[in-house]
Formats: structure tokens, sequence, C-alpha cells
């Protein structure tokens, strides 16, 4: 089964929000919303939301999608659903040559009802797109990492992954130089990378750094102590003989840096055993780090299950690594955290 039109209508759909995003990014106008769950949403999570499922609609008018946001605040709130209006329609406007292969969208109530098209409850049957439209938004709001993100999976498989990133800089050698890229794979095929701002460019094939020497290893870990646990992180690399600092930012930014070799790991570990972890935040990266060579686990080693609805309800943390590193990384996991295989 050949998804190369999946691919491409994934990039190009993440094109098409990651424009709408670097607006409200570089914008003072945000219109941050904390969302029941004490989380932060801003427009242009909503925004980017309506703009990659009106693609996918467009393009595959038959498929489900698990996003993370609903209209709800919009429609409670006529400014808001106004402002974002407006951010889609002139990203529409400045983007016409995507309109052919990406569909348009005739007005706001029409956006709503787009937005809403998320609410799918997952599953392990057919085809479904896990959307994250923009993940990491604590980091978008105070000037770090965020990505906008969106996997398929198939029977509850993640065959397809695209992840744009449009603070991570093109070369890493370069960290202050030009930014944002764009990575995606399909199971099988491959990951590979492109400079954000060339559309219709071909990626270049990544993979993960080779190094299998822990004393010259370095460590991924999110921002917020609140998602993951960095003293229990910090004590595992520890334990493993790193010595570099970790390497600390938002969103699944961290699947794109070690896909292409910056961080041989990503540590995720619980802070609270209730947090079930979402699909839309794993789905691309999990993947896209498997076919640039690593393997990504939950902390008892199992696959990351995504046909169980719209969380990795059997799963618990993350550790993903180069295959030859992951599974001295995982001992040392457990041994840190005394888990034992279920
Ligand atoms: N308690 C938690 N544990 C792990 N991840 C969480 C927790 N609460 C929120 N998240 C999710 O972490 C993601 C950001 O990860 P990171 O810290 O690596 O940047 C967000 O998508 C956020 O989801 P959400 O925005 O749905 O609340
Ligand atoms: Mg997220
Ligand atoms: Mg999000
Ligand atoms: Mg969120």
């Amino acid at each position: 089964m050949s998804y190369a039109n999946e691919r491409r209508i994934a990039e190009l759909a993440i094109q098409r929000a990651c424009i709408l995003a670097e607006r409200v990014y570089n914008s003072q106008v945000k219109g941050t919303i904390t969302k029941d769950d004490k989380s932060p949403v801003t427009i242009a999570d909503f925004g980017a939301q309506a703009l990659i499922i009106s693609s996918i609609t467009h393009a595959f008018p038959e498929d489900p999608i698990v996003g993370e946001e609903d209209s709800n605040d919009l429609r409670a709130d006529k400014s808001k659903r106004d402002l974002v209006w407006g951010l889609v329609k002139d990203t529409l406007d400045a983007t016409k040559d995507l309109t052919g292969e990406l569909g348009d969208i005739k007005d706001d109530e029409e956006m709503l009802a787009v937005i809403d098209k998320g609410t799918h409850q997952g599953g392990s049957v057919g085809r479904i797109w896990a959307l994250d439209p923009i993940d990491g938004t604590a980091g978008f709001l105070r000037g770090g990492q965020y990505a906008v993100c969106l996997g398929l999976m198939v029977d509850g498989k993640v065959q397809v992954g695209a992840l744009g990133c449009p603070n991570l800089p093109v070369d890493p050698e370069e960290p202050e130089g030009k930014k944002g890229i764009l990575l995606s794979a399909v199971r099988g095929e491959g990951a590979t990378m492109r400079p954000l701002s060339t559309p219709s460019a071909q990626g270049d094939p990544i993979s993960m750094s080779s190094t299998t020497d822990f004393s010259k290893a370095r460590f991924c870990e999110g921002v917020e102590t609140a998602h993951s646990s960095h003293r229990e992180q910090a004590s595992i690399a520890k334990s493993l003989g790193i010595t570099a600092p970790s390497i600390r930012m938002d969103s699944q930014a961290k699947y794109a840096s070690i896909s292409r070799g910056v961080g041989e790991i990503y540590l995720r570990l619980p802070v609270s055993m209730s947090y079930e972890e979402k699909i839309w935040d794993h789905a691309a990266g999990s993947l896209i780090v498997e076919e640039a060579g690593g393997v990504v686990t939950d902390i008892y080693g199992n696959e990351l299950g995504f046909g169980q609805g719209r969380t990795l309800k059997t799963n618990k943390g993350v550790v993903a690594a180069l295959r030859a590193l992951h599974p001295t990384v995982l001992k040392a996991v457990q041994k840190e955290l005394k888990v034992f295989k279920l």
C-alpha cells in the first residue's frame, strides 16, 4: 500500500497551518484561553485545526479525525471567533496556490463545523487521522519550541506522520540561523526532512545519531515539570553515564530533534500514574523516530497502542532511543522507577 498522496497532503496541510501559526507567534494577539484541564489554547490552535481538518476532508472525505480542539469556546465568544476566522481567511488568501489540493473554507460557520470534525473517538479499525494543531502551546506562548503534528493510523498502527517545527533551526550546526523544518515518514519507507519554506521540494532522508557511547550521548526532555519527571530523568541519565546537560524543549520537537541526530534519547517519565497520554501528542513523532532508526516504547517496554481511543490508555510514559541504546535505557528506567513488565 502506497501512502505517497497521504504524506504529500499531510505535509502541505502542515505547511499551510504553520504559516497561520507563525503569524500568531509573531503577533501580540494570542487570544489565550485556559481550558478546563488548566492547559492554554490560543487562536493559533483553533485556526490550525480548522485549516488541517479542512485539508484532510478535501483530499480524503471519508476519513475520520481525532483532533485535540473543539469549537465550544469559540461558539461562546463571538469576538474570539471573529479573530480566528480573520486569521484563517487571511492565511487562505495568502496561500491560494494550495487551494486546489487542500480546499477552502467559505465562512466562520463552516470553520466551526470543520473544527468539530475532530471529535472522533479513535479506535483500531480503518483509517483515522490524529491531529495536534499546536503541540507545546506553553512553548508557543513563551517563545520556545512548538510543533504542528499529524499522523494517519490504519487499524490502530501509525502509517504516516508529519511534523512542522517552525522554530527548530534548518541546520542544527547554526542554531541562530534560518528556522523552520518539516519532517515526515511513511512506515517502512524512512523519514525525511526539508525546510518549511520550500513546499514543493523533496525531503532529504534523516537518521538518528549513531552514538552508542553513553558518555557522549545527550537526552531530550520537556520543559514543563508537570508533564514529565525531571528528577527521575536526571537520575537515569546519571546512572547511564550521560554527562551532557539535558536538551529541554516543548512539544514533539523532541522527537524531531532525535530523529535528525540532535540527541540520542527522549525520556518522558510520568509525573502522575493517572495521566493518559493523548494519541495526537505521539502519533507523528514516534513514527518519525522509528523510521529514523529508533525504538519508541512506554516505561514497561510496550509499544505505544494507538488503537484504543483518543488516549494511549494502556501505556505510561515514553522511552525513545536509538535502536542499539534502547534496551539499556529501558533497563535503567525500570530500575529507577521500580517497574516490571506487566
Ligand atoms: N500531566 C501530564 N503529563 C504528560 N503530558 C501532559 C500532561 N498534561 C498535559 N500534557 C501534554 O503534554 C504536551 C506537551 O508536552 P511537552 O511538555 O513535552 O511539551 C501537551 O500536548 C499536553 O497536552 P494538552 O495540551 O492536551 O494538555
Ligand atoms: Mg500536544
Ligand atoms: Mg495542542
Ligand atoms: Mg493543548
